[in-house]
């Protein structure tokens, strides 16, 4: 057995108290063997985390990652202009090749902010995958279906490729891939194609995975046709049971609230993205008290701008309270709950708790900066204070992703060369 320590950190346990200890981690299995006094001469290898947080890595439970090519391109449009104006299009002009190197970019950022896992929605899935197994995260991965604006059987094919590739990718990279089946929105892919892919999703054992209630613009279409709200309509069609999870949810009324909190669907709070497209305020702390599972993601990084789930953090305590009219609404703990287990929970990992047994998937945070001091509670430091920067090292099952700030399994420079001319030549063709 291969092990590794991490030595005389400040650990944030499940029940998020901080106890002075060392991790002991088996590399062989991915897991973490023992939390406690004095277990660096126990270990093949050890990571210093004296004056640091020893943190359970974020989950960011809704991305696009490969969106990075798309970072400020377009900015202060709401949704359904930004997608139809310019993200579609520029995303139509998207080479595999591009989408290799706009992931690759996404996970740099990831790994450098203390990402341990994320669940993800794009195109060109292998390509995705192939970023994921060289960067070391967790990732549940999934192709976006849209069959809106699209012949019968274009669409079909699309539906056909998101089961395909949950089918294909599901337990890749020794299993740190999982994946889903992930209709774009209940708005962008028609009915029939639910109807008919939906129980094979189920038959291959994937959750589902789409864009719920983002908008008021798109619940309205939904009530008007089907004379129900959006997650009636989506349970009605079997895509809400229990390992399914929905982003946003901000235009959620109270059926909707008790039907995700009865079933145990997940929500991904995404506050950047839908404070940036002025999508509106998810009730987040009445899906709490409900007894909903939220979790939080960034979106992609054209609509953030940026993929630190520790920015997240901060949004949503902030929006929680501005939403609720009240201060004590969505309070520290709650959201660095959301940013770790709330996410994992959600999208089906076992990660987001320092704990022996668990996933070794971890963060540690250098506390031994002016705006983390005095270190009163470090809570309080994870929700509204710490930075993506103040990241020292970042481990995925087992394995050290990135050593006293320098990423090892991806090679930064030559990642942003790439990401650069990529992103210069899509834009170039999009605008001509
Ligand atoms: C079909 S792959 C995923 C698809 O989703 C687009 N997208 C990015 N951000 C959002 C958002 O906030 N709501 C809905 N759709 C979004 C992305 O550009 C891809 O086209
Ligand atoms: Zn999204």
């Amino acid at each position: 057995m291969t092990t590794l320590a991490i030595t005389d950190g400040r650990v944030l346990r499940p029940d998020l108290t901080v106890t002075a200890a060392d991790v002991l981690i088996d590399q062989d299995s991915g897991e973490i063997r023992e939390i406690g006094p004095d277990l660096a001469s126990e270990a093949d290898d050890t990571l210093d985390a004296a004056n640091s947080l020893v943190t359970p890595g974020f989950v960011n439970g809704h991305c696009h990652v490969a969106m990075t090519l798309l970072r400020g391109y377009a900015d202060d449009k709401p949704l359904e202009t930004w997608l139809r104006e310019d993200i579609w299009p520029a995303e139509g002009e998207l080479t595999a090749a591009d989408i290799r190197a706009g992931a690759e970019l996404g996970l740099l950022e990831l790994i450098k902010s203390g990402v341990t896992g994320f669940a993800d929605m794009y195109f060109q899935v292998p390509e995705v995958a192939a970023a994921v197994e060289t960067a070391g995260l967790r990732a549940r991965l999934g192709h976006g279906i849209v069959t809106v604006g699209k012949d019968g059987e274009t669409a079909r094919e699309d539906a056909a490729t998101g089961l395909e590739i949950a089918r294909e990718y599901d337990g890749a990279a020794d299993g740190r891939i999982s994946t889903a089946f992930m209709p774009h929105s209940l708005t962008t892919v028609g009915s029939e194609y639910l109807t008919e892919f939906v129980p094979k999703a189920r038959e291959a054992g994937v959750p589902i995975h789409y864009h719920a209630n983002e908008t008021a613009d798109e619940v309205a279409p939904i009530v008007d046709e089907h004379g129900v709200r959006p997650l009636e309509y989506a349970a009605d069609r079997g895509l809400l049971e229990p390992e399914d999870f929905v982003a946003h949810g901000v235009h959620v009324d109270e059926t909707e609230i008790e039907l995700l909190a009865e079933v145990g669907t997940g929500v991904i709070h995404c506050p950047a993205s839908n404070m940036k497209l002025a999508s509106g305020m998810a009730p987040v702390e009445r899906l709490r008290e409900a007894g909903v599972t939220v979790g939080l993601g960034t979106d992609g990084a054209a609509s953030n701008n940026d993929l630190s789930m520790l920015d997240e953090a901060r949004d949503a305590a902030m929006l929680g309270k501005l939403a609720a009219d009240d201060a004590s609404a969505v309070p520290a703990e709650a959201v660095v709950e959301m940013m770790t287990r709330g996410s994992a929970d959600a999208i089906g990992f076992e990660s987001g708790r320092l704990e022996v047994g668990a996933p070794a998937d971890l963060a540690v945070i250098d506390l031994e900066q002016p705006h983390l001091t005095p270190p009163h509670d470090l809570v309080s430091h994870l929700a509204y204070a710490v930075a993506a920067a103040d990241v020292r090292h970042t481990v995925c099952d087992g394995r050290v992703l990135m050593r006293d700030r320098e990423v090892l399994t991806l090679e930064a420079t030559a990642v942003r060369e790439r990401a650069l001319e990529a992103a210069e030549a899509v834009v170039e063709r999009a605008d001509a």
